[in-house]
């Protein structure tokens, strides 16, 4: 290969509708999504409709729940498609949820993917105690209030049962304009290492998974705004690419599935390498402040 040609990265995923696992391998299984109406919720929702399962989507807004639905419920292979409204850091809400579900699809969720997450990027500086507050509570505690339903209501039937808790990879590096959200996905990723030891005996297996930089059409307008600063993404990225969605679809219903089942207490970064990077040779610091636009710290 000589210098003018270019580089390949890491190959594109497969097309729109693939599937990794086999046709039906979630037939009658019950999966219940958080903010399952939007982003990666709906792209891991899809997956694993196209693969037979029932979905259970769970957020605060109808009108992301109610398009979501109809359009889960076109996926050739799904089983029922039902959504509950439902803010997780309502752990009495939670509970009538759960209710719902047995209501509805006849049985407990067998899988849960703790995927709704609350984040805006801010300077820690002028971060409000109710700022910090909204996106730990959201992205940390509902996180463990969803679960520890699921995991009491799979221990009290004595049934097995499946977590995944979606994280950032802040969670290991800090997140400088998100400390908020990156506290909370640490915590996160600390919640299932725990987890996963309390629970294993009980044959309820809990990970995280962590998706890079995976652009989609929800992306909320400041996340989006950052992004848009930087031209090119795909250059920005090991894999000469960012994630498709799908990508992050794929992975949750391999670790959800009977081939992933000694797997627990792990989180699974599907981000082609980029968390990693590191450079002999550091691009100039850009304080957050400026990174997001803002004139000096007044406080
Ligand atoms: C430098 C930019 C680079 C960008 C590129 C990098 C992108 C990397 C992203 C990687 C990881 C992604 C992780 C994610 O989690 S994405 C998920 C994002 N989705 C959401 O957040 C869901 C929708 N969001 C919300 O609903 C709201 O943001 C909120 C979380 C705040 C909802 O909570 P609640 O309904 O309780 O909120 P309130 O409206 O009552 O507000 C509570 C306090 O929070 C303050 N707030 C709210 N939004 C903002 C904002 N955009 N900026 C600053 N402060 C905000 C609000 O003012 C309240 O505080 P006060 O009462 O003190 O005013
Ligand atoms: N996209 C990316 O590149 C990356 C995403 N992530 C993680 O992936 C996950 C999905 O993010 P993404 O799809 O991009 O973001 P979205 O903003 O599209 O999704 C967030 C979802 O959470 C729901 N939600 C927010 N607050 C609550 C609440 N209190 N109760 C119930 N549901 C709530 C929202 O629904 P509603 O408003 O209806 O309540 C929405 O559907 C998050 O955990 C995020 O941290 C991590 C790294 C990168």
């Amino acid at each position: 290969m000589d210098s003018t040609t270019p580089l390949p990265g890491l190959s594109a995923p497969p097309p729109p509708g693939a599937h990794a696992l086999s046709p039906g391998s979630y037939d009658g299984r019950l999966v219940l999504v958080t903010g399952g109406g939007t982003g990666l919720g709906r792209a891991v929702a899809a997956e694993f409709a196209r693969l037979g399962a029932s979905l259970l989507l769970v957020s605060r807004r109808e009108e992301h729940l109610a398009p979501a639905r109809a359009e889960l419920a076109k996926v050739p292979g799904a089983g029922p498609v039902t959504s509950q409204l439902c803010d997780i850091r309502d752990a009495d809400r939670i509970a009538e949820v759960f209710d719902a579900a047995v209501a509805a699809h006849g049985r407990l969720p067998d899988v849960l993917v703790n995927n709704a997450a609350a984040n805006f990027p801010v300077p820690s500086e002028d971060m409000t105690p109710n700022g910090w507050r909204a996106v730990v509570d959201i992205t940390l505690t509902g996180t463990f209030l969803m679960t520890r339903e699921f995991g009491r209501r799979h221990l009290a039937e004595g049934t097995p049962g499946s977590v995944i808790a979606v994280g950032a990879s802040y969670a290991w590096t800090g997140g400088p304009g998100f400390a908020h959200s990156a506290a909370a996905k640490a915590g996160v990723k600390s919640l299932v290492e725990s987890l996963a030891v309390e629970w294993g005996p009980y044959g309820i297996q809990v990970n995280g998974l962590v998706p890079g930089l995976m652009p989609h059409e929800d992306m909320t307008a400041d996340i989006r705004t950052g992004l848009d600063r930087a031209p090119d993404p795909d250059a920005r990225q090991p894999a000469l690419r960012v994630g498709a969605p799908r990508e992050l679809g794929w992975a949750a219903t391999f670790l959800a599935s009977p081939y992933a089942r000694f797997i627990s207490g792990h989180t699974l970064v599907v981000d082609g390498a980029n968390w990693q990077r590191r450079d002999l040779v550091n691009a100039p610091v850009t304080p957050v402040r400026e990174q997001l636009d803002r004139g000096p710290f007044a406080p």
